[in-house]
């Protein structure tokens, strides 16, 4: 594996600690109605106590559109008896392809995500996810992914996704 580069963020490093995001209530019809930081918001990723959850750090690579995830699964994410729930494995590769978007591609959302779980990952264990950009058209980023144990001699997932940037025209994504 190359040495990734660019620490973005993640537990592990800086102060550990869940940071307060704003929100954009929306109405019935899906319009912004009102936007005001909720003192309760994290991002979800962050939301369980240090050690329990989702603990990761992200790298970018700025020249070849990659992001790197190094994730341990803690106890309170439990699927079947010993191994990670498929949901938030789910959740840290929409996370780091994500990220591999955003940061290529500014303000992007999710439009599609697959995923094929090839082996099951047992909790507590350390991973890597690869993710990298594999090309632009117009406003869709495509970015796939891989999830494999440290040691690389494990394939536990693959997954290829779709990023919509936002388009400012537009009033709501
Ligand atoms: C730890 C740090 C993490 C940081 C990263 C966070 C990552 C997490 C990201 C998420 O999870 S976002 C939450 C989950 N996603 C959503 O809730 C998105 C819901 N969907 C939408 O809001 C809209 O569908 C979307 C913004 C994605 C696109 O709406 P638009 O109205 O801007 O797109 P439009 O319909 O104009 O389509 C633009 C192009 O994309 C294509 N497209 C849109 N949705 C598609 C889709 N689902 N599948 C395939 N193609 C799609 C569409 O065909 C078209 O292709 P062409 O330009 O070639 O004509």
């Amino acid at each position: 594996m190359s040495i990734p580069i660019n620490l973005v963020r993640g537990r592990g490093v800086g102060s550990g600690r869940p940071r307060q995001d704003s929100l954009c209530l929306r109405g019935a019809d899906s319009k912004p109605v009102k936007e005001e930081p909720l003192s309760q918001a994290r991002l979800f990723p962050r939301s369980l106590e240090e050690g329990l959850g989702f603990e990761y750090a992200m790298f970018h690579n700025q020249v070849e559109n990659r992001t790197v995830c190094i994730l341990q699964g803690g106890p309170y994410l439990q699927g079947i008896p010993g191994f990670l729930h498929g949901g938030a494995i789910a959740t840290m590769i929409d996370s780091t392809v994500g990220m591999c978007a955003v940061l290529t591609g500014g303000a992007v959302m999710t439009a599609n995500l697959n995923i094929n779980f090839r082996r099951p990952i047992p909790l507590c264990s350390v991973v890597v996810i690869n993710s990298q950009l594999d090309k632009i058209e117009g406003r869709k980023l495509f970015v796939s992914c891989n999830v494999q144990s440290l040691d690389e001699k494990t394939l536990y997932s693959e997954a290829t996704s779709l990023f919509v940037k936002l388009d400012p025209k537009k009033t709501s994504p």
